[in-house]
């Protein structure tokens, strides 16, 4: 959004002049309010005929309509008298506009007009000017009494200076700072609030340093930054989840008026979302809970951002978050509304769930490749598959970690294996085993790291490892597709699930379409998946999704084979096979389990002769 300049006030009292100098210093397109008067309206005052407010009324729609246009474009300096505080609302409905008011006594006026003959103004008509002006509470007010070229100086100074920020981010770690870098890239003015204790004292007067622009305010005050921002303000929080969230809300809540707008851009649990989705409801301040993902190239450069909250409130965020948001190949914004209250968050929390398990993944076809090929060997296999379907982002950075090298060696090879996590990969797997969804390779992927974690007693109950492991690369490649087909198939079910149980109305194809750039799960595959979720017929009648399972079945049966022969841990390469076999079996041995269930606990089955549900004495032999 570019800034709009109005200039305002009686006639004569310099509107033009200062408004056209302006335009120039700003290299601004300037305009003339009068020049977008209706046809009946120039009529009218053509015959000297003065316009009632119902006449303004269609004029100041015209501008309004500008104004936004200009806002979109490139920005703009309007003179209009906008005397009435009516005008001035009606000229605002689209956007904000940026008011100077130029104001001077009846006396003074009314001498300079006598001066310029072709200005001159009768004396009543000016003094009913002064009637109906309503000065504004807001907005720059300037003195005429100083010369045009020191106005529009005392102009450029303060719109630079105390110009209020349309979003305030607080929290300027690794994502909050690039975020904010990204929102002043795209001409966005921003506010940044970060505490300044002990070895953070610095941090913000760093980011001003490093930001250089007079788009840019910093505060270690809650009070200050909060009244920096537009009203309805927009507030960004970029902290770790949990109770500092808490905390930090409750701190800035205080200085919040109806209507502002608070994001959790953070990776919240969607529990705590809906919480205080319902608390901030109740005092007429929005709550969004908004999943960021792309780490911090992505923050930086446009990241894939999942939004949760009502209507209204996206619709106030929506252009800041459109701006800085990754591009889909259509160009369209990487940005969506994905529900009501915890929605957002609940998303994300599933883009991470199949981010741990493609990370799990690629973790599996490294160790299996590790006892034969180098990293270099390794390295270039990928290279090869990172094309079309196979091509992602976390396969590209795969690639580049295996090459990087420290001191002569490589720098995996001093990396301890122990993988930490952040919570959200547990919440994943919270929710589908609280929703009933048999996501397996994202719980597995979880618990595999915590196997990781398990270093000291791993070391004590260590195998000789493998020397060698007889695999077939292009098999290798079939059977990693198919886990990764599960694996999304798996998470748009969690989701789908999720919005129904929630009532959230969630577009999986819209979720996909955010997903194909910015984030970490971007890929080739996610954009087929875009496509199957359009055609809207459940994933499991997808016959593109069911034949290419089929066909690959026999290669990631036959790596798990080479695997196991080896002793190399599989988990997620096994939850997929293991899963689609169960998916493919039409009588699993559950009857067994009910039988043990309604034995020792009468926990009763139901029959596949005979409706109802049924309990045996199985101690009588039947
Ligand atoms: N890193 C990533 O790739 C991604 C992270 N996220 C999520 O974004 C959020 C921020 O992550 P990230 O930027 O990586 O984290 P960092 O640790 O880099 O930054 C955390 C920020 O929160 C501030 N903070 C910490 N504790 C408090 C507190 N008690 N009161 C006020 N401010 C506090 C820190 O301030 P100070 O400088 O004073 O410590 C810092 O500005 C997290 O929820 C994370 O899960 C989401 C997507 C990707
Ligand atoms: O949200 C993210 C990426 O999408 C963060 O990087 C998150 O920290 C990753 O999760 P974890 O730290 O548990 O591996």
């Amino acid at each position: 959004m570019k800034p709009v300049f109005v200039i305002m006030g009686v006639s004569g009292c310099g509107k033009t002049t200062v408004g056209k100098m302006l335009a120039e210093k700003l290299q601004l397109p300037f305009y003339d309010a009068d020049d977008f008067h209706p046809r009946a309206n120039i009529e009218k005052m053509s015959l000297g005929t003065p316009l009632t407010d119902e006449d303004r009324k269609p004029w100041l729609e015209i501008l309004s309509g500008e104004i936004g246009q200009w806002t979109a474009d490139k920005g703009a300096v309007l003179a209009c008298s906008a005397l009435k505080e009516s005008y001035r609302n009606l000229l605002a409905a689209n956007t904000d506009i940026r008011w100077i008011v130029l104001h001077g006594s009846y006396d003074i006026i009314m001498k300079r007009m006598q001066k310029r003959p072709e200005h001159f103004m009768g004396a009543e008509m000016l003094r009913s000017q002064f009637d109906v002006l309503e000065l504004p509470s807001y907005g720059l007010h300037l003195d005429i009494e100083k010369s045009p070229g020191e106005l529009v100086s005392e102009i450029l100074r303060e719109s630079l200076v105390s110009r209020k920020s349309t979003l305030g981010i607080v929290g300027l770690g690794v994502m909050g700072r690039s975020l904010a870098h990204n929102v002043l890239g795209r001409g966005i003015s921003v506010s940044v609030y970060n505490r300044a204790e002990g070895d953070e004292a610095d941090v913000v007067t760093n980011f001003l340093a490093e930001a250089d622009t007079p788009l840019t305010h910093g505060y270690t005050e809650y009070e200050a930054f909060v009244k920096s921002l537009k009203t309805p303000r927009k507030i960004l929080l970029m902290i770790p989840a949990g109770p500092i969230v808490d905390t930090v809300l409750l701190a800035i809540q205080p200085f919040l008026t109806t209507g502002d707008v608070l994001i959790d851009g953070g990776n919240s649990y969607f529990e705590d979302t809906q919480r205080r989705f319902e608390y901030f409801k109740h005092l007429g301040v929005d709550f969004v809970g908004c999943g960021v993902s792309g780490g911090e190239e992505g923050a930086l450069k446009g990241p894939s951002l999942m939004a949760g909250g009502t209507n209204e409130a996206y619709e106030k965020i929506r252009p800041v978050l459109e701006a800085i948001a990754a591009r889909d190949k259509n160009g369209d914004p990487c940005v969506t509304l994905t529900g009501t209250d915890g929605a957002g968050h609940f998303v994300k929390t599933v883009h991470n769930g199949i981010e741990y398990a493609e990370m799990q993944l690629l973790a599996e076809v490294y160790a299996l490749l590790r006892p034969s090929m180098n990293y270099a060997s390794i390295a270039n296999l990928l290279s090869e598959w990172n094309q079309e379907e196979l091509s992602s982002y976390l396969l590209e950075i795969t690639i580049d970690i295996l090459r990087y090298k420290e001191n002569e060696g490589y720098l995996l090879d001093r990396i301890l294996d122990r993988a930490s996590n952040k919570g959200t990969g547990g919440w994943s797997s919270r929710a589908a085993i609280d929703l009933g969804i048999p996501a397996t390779m994202m719980t597995s992927a979880l618990f595999a790291r915590y196997v990781s974690s398990m270093k000291p007693m791993r070391e004590k109950l260590a195998r000789e490892k493998a020397a060698h492991v007889e695999i077939e690369l292009s098999l290798l490649k079939q059977a990693y597709q198919f886990a990764r087909i599960v694996n999304h198939l798996q998470g748009f079910e969690l989701i789908r699930n999720a919005a129904e149980t929630y009532n959230w109305n969630t577009d999986l194809a819209e979720i996909a379409r955010i997903w194909t750039n910015g984030c970490i799960i971007k890929s080739g595959l996610m954009k087929n998946f875009q496509q199957y979720l359009t055609a809207n017929v459940p994933l499991f009648d997808q016959p593109e999704i069911i034949s290419e399972l089929k066909q690959k079945e026999a290669s990631i049966k036959g790596v798990l084979s080479a695997g196991l022969e080896a002793a190399i841990a599989l988990p997620c390469f096994s939850a997929a096979l293991q899963f689609w076999y169960g998916m493919t079996t039409k009588d699993l041995p559950a009857n067994l389990i009910q039988a043990q269930r309604d034995y020792f606990g009468g926990h009763t089955y139901m029959r596949n002769d005979k409706d109802g549900s049924h309990s045996t004495n199985w101690k009588t032999n039947g």
